[in-house]
């Protein structure tokens, strides 16, 4: 492999660590979506380096991509910038514990931890000031320039873990101070996390305020839910098998479940969460890409634009969301927390019916539902099947055909069918054909979300970030009822922490037609 300058990496004085990752490595890392080379010096600049979400995911995930050999430190620095005083060792111990997790005992991950966060580098500066960030491009070209970097060559990511509130002044101070000054092959991207708005005109502004700033191509929207391995699964799924194609309709399908749940509260989060509820936290945004990759027609291609289209399809065909298609419900003791209100009126459970008005769908309702503070955590889509006509077994009475998506924890697929009792008698039982990816993948290591979404920024890949015509849509679906929320037109119930949510829910699931399997479970393999 060789840069533009046509220097060796291999024989750069990369470590003989990064060497054996490198070769692992295969050759479609080295082009972008346009075919154009992916090398050259990379500026990786986390902005709220201080914060939750940077020590969390955006620095694990870069981690994760330096140990695989996918961040090279002959190319790459990474800088942190906040408001918060401290120096990079500072932040770089700070990040030690969080990316040290479950690889204390081997010395091949400590020594990449060492060499990792010495790419890391500080920058204090406040997100409205030409000062900070005059600084920060100062750092950055320096680095451009100890690698002889060109701008034409020149790469420049920056990632937004930040309050949405500052993203615009954030946005114009890049645009203003920090842009690599060429866009090809070189380039600026930038990365922003959800939440997009909190409505459709606020969330239309926010785009328009970034939009002057940016090209559509230079805006990465996250939703991590569609950088899990499962949900990326999707598509193929469904277009790369005969099984589905003539099944995925309002002829064979009765329902589809989405479900999100969480067994612990808002814990450390009320104030942000309070402001957003469980709506804007996760079905608007998270549910809701699921939702478009299990309901969307298939694209024409495999470019991300194409399947975008048909994502923002799915959405316009969605029907206005009918108040009796809706349960909300907030957790016991939710109110406890300081800095949640007294009077919250902020759901932390909803359970939302979605009906399709086109061909395929019409008349199937999908049910998206999301809770904190449950019994259980995972996430997963419950495709339920009609029952078989002229049922000659009585199957009914053991239940319907499902194929059931786990999303996390535990990935899996598995369909419910019914199959004859083993031994003498002629009698019918559940069962399922499963797909364990534990069992079924046991030397593969499922990368995270972010890590697969930095990756294909880096790359140049938006397919799996959402598009601003896609995040209207999105809205478009759900302002009316989070104003009715806002406005306390719709209460929700109070639920016992470590519950199911509302009874009321399981209310709405049956009306909506589901049929409960009774004296059936799947039980996740052991190896
Ligand atoms: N945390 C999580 O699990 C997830 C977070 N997100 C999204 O990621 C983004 C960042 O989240 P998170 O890290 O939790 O947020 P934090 O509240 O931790 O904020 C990140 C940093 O931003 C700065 N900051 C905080 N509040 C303000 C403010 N009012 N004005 C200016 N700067 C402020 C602080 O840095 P300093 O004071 O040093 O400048 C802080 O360290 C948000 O958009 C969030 O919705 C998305 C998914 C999950
Ligand atoms: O975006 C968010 O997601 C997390 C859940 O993410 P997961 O990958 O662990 O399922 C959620 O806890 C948080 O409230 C929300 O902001």
């Amino acid at each position: 492999m060789s840069d533009l300058s046509g220097k060796l990496y291999l024989a750069s004085g990369s470590s003989s660590f990064e060497e054996d990752k490198l070769k692992k490595v295969s050759s479609i890392e080295d082009k972008d979506a346009d075919g154009i080379p992916e090398i050259g010096c990379l500026s990786i600049v986390v902005l709220g380096a201080s914060g939750d979400l940077a020590k969390k995911k955006t620095f694990p995930a870069l981690f994760n991509l330096f140990r695989q050999g996918f961040l090279k430190s002959s190319e790459v620095r990474i800088f942190g910038y906040a408001r918060t005083k401290i120096s990079s060792e500072d932040l770089r111990e700070r990040l030690r514990g969080y990316l040290n997790k479950g690889k204390e005992d081997s010395k091949e991950d400590s020594e990449s931890l060492s060499k990792f966060l010495q790419l890391i580098k500080y920058v204090s500066g406040s997100y409205d000031n030409a000062e900070g960030f005059q600084s920060l491009n100062k750092e950055i070209l320096e680095h451009e320039s100890s690698k002889n970097s060109q701008p034409e060559t020149s790469r420049r990511l920056f990632y937004l873990a930040l309050p949405p509130s500052v993203y615009p002044p954030v946005c114009r101070m890049i645009r203003s101070y920090c842009m690599n000054q060429s866009d090809h092959p070189g380039w600026t991207r930038i990365i922003v996390e959800k939440p997009f708005g909190k409505d459709l005109s606020s969330a239309e502004e926010l785009s328009t305020q970034l939009g002057e700033l940016f090209d559509e191509k230079q805006l990465y929207r996250i939703d991590h839910y569609l950088g899990k391995e499962l949900v990326q699964n999707l598509l193929v799924l469904r277009f790369a098998n005969r099984f589905f194609l003539p099944l995925w309709n309002r002829d064979n399908i009765d329902n589809v479940q989405i479900v999100f749940r969480e067994d612990f509260g808002t814990e450390g989060r009320g104030g942000y969460f309070d402001e957003y509820g469980i709506i804007r936290d996760i079905i608007q945004n998270h549910l809701l890409q699921v939702f478009c990759l299990v309901a969307m027609e298939k694209p024409v291609s495999l470019k991300p634009e194409h399947i975008r289209d048909e994502k923002v399809k799915v959405l316009q065909s969605v029907q206005p969301i009918k108040l009796e298609d809706v349960v909300l419900g907030q957790y016991d003791g939710y109110k406890d927390d300081p800095t949640v209100s007294p009077n919250s009126n902020t759901p932390t459970f909803a359970s939302v019916i979605l009906r399709i008005h086109n061909e395929r769908w019409e008349g199937v309702p999908f049910i998206l539902k999301a809770g904190k503070a449950l019994n259980s955590r995972k996430a997963e889509i419950r495709v339920q099947f009609k029952d078989v006509p002229g049922d000659i077994y009585k199957c009914q009475k053991q239940g319907r055909n499902e194929f059931v998506i786990r999303l996390q924890p535990l990935e899996a697929m598995y369909m419910k069918l019914t199959v004859k009792k083993p031994g003498l008698e002629m009698s019918t039982i559940q069962s399922e054909l499963d797909l364990s990816y534990r069992q079924r993948y046991q030397d593969v290591v499922i990368p995270e979300a972010y890590e697969r979404l930095i990756l294909d920024t880096i790359r140049g890949d938006q397919q799996h970030f959402v598009r601003r015509d896609e995040l209207k849509a999105a809205w478009e679906i759900f302002t009316p009822l989070l104003h009715e929320i806002d406005d306390g037109a719709l209460k929700p119930l109070p639920y016992s922490s470590g519950s199911r949510g509302p009874a009321k829910a399981d209310e709405l699931l049956a009306k909506a037609g589901y049929v409960q399997t009774h004296g059936y479970i799947w039980i996740p393999p052991t190896l």
